[in-house]
């Protein structure tokens, strides 16, 4: 469980997070959508102790996270463009990772059997193709088997049969009770994974709450028809 109370955050005079609150569930998959620039991002930097708070607090199992590194150690995080070594090759990488993290377990095996990944292994990072990229980090995201995963725009560049594995492990991760936060313009992911909704305008969060009953409030079919009316309202 992950709560968030009263996060703001500036960036010089602008304020891009302001008055923040949220419980973010074990069990349960939470999407974070929003116009772009509105603090998506700066809101998941935050929980990953990227970005400092400039008032609030953040919780993660109760305990606040100020001032605390190994929390992170809990959280598996997939970024929207990652940067890595890229003169390392993939399995270089993976092994670099177990080292520096000295965590004798782990489940690469399995997931680079999953994501069909042993044909790239010996590769560059440099030379990999954008959709081999996003599989290496869903690898490196969720190896250490984190009890909170955070994916930025995960399924952008995966072809649909990777999108598909990768959409059934996130099922998967929920049914085994971690806590999930994800970002997406493409509502229809949104719709198939995330069970609550954070719908965040200019640094503030204008609907947080069950999926369904968004569609049911706005009397639409489909969260992208929902969130179109949201955003038409916050600007008319
Ligand atoms: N390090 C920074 N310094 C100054 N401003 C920043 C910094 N990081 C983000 N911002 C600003 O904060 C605002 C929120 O950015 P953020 O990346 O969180 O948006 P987002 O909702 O993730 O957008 P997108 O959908 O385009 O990815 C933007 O106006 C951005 O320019």
């Amino acid at each position: 469980m992950i709560t968030i109370k009263g996060l703001r955050k500036d960036f010089g005079p602008r304020t891009v997070l302001d008055n923040i609150h949220l419980e973010l569930p074990s069990g349960r998959a939470t999407g974070i959508v929003g116009p772009n620039g509105s603090g998506k991002t700066t809101t998941i930097k935050a929980l990953l102790g990227l970005v400092k708070p400039t008032e609030g607090a953040i919780y993660i199992d109760g305990e606040s996270v100020q001032g605390q590194w190994q929390y992170r150690q809990n959280i598996g995080y997939m970024p929207q463009t990652a940067r890595y070594p890229e003169n390392m090759s993939v399995n270089e990488l993976f092994e670099f990772i177990s080292e520096v993290r000295g965590n004798p377990t782990d489940n690469k095996a399995k997931l680079i059997e999953y994501f069909d990944l042993e044909p790239e292994l010996d590769k560059r990072m440099r030379t990999l193709s954008g959709g081999t990229r996003q599989k290496v980090g869903a690898v490196l995201a969720m190896m250490f088997d984190p009890r909170i995963l955070i994916f930025d725009e995960p399924t952008a560049g995966l072809d649909p049969r990777a999108s598909v594995q990768f959409k059934k492990l996130v099922h998967r991760e929920k049914e085994a009770g971690k806590t999930i936060l994800l970002t997406s313009h493409i509502m229809s992911e949104i719709e198939e994974l995330a069970d609550y909704l954070i719908f965040i305008v200019e640094g503030r969060i204008r609907y947080h709450g069950p999926m369904k009953e968004l569609i049911e409030k706005q009397k639409e079919q489909r969260l992208e028809e929902a969130v179109a009316k949201m955003m038409e309202e916050v600007t008319a």
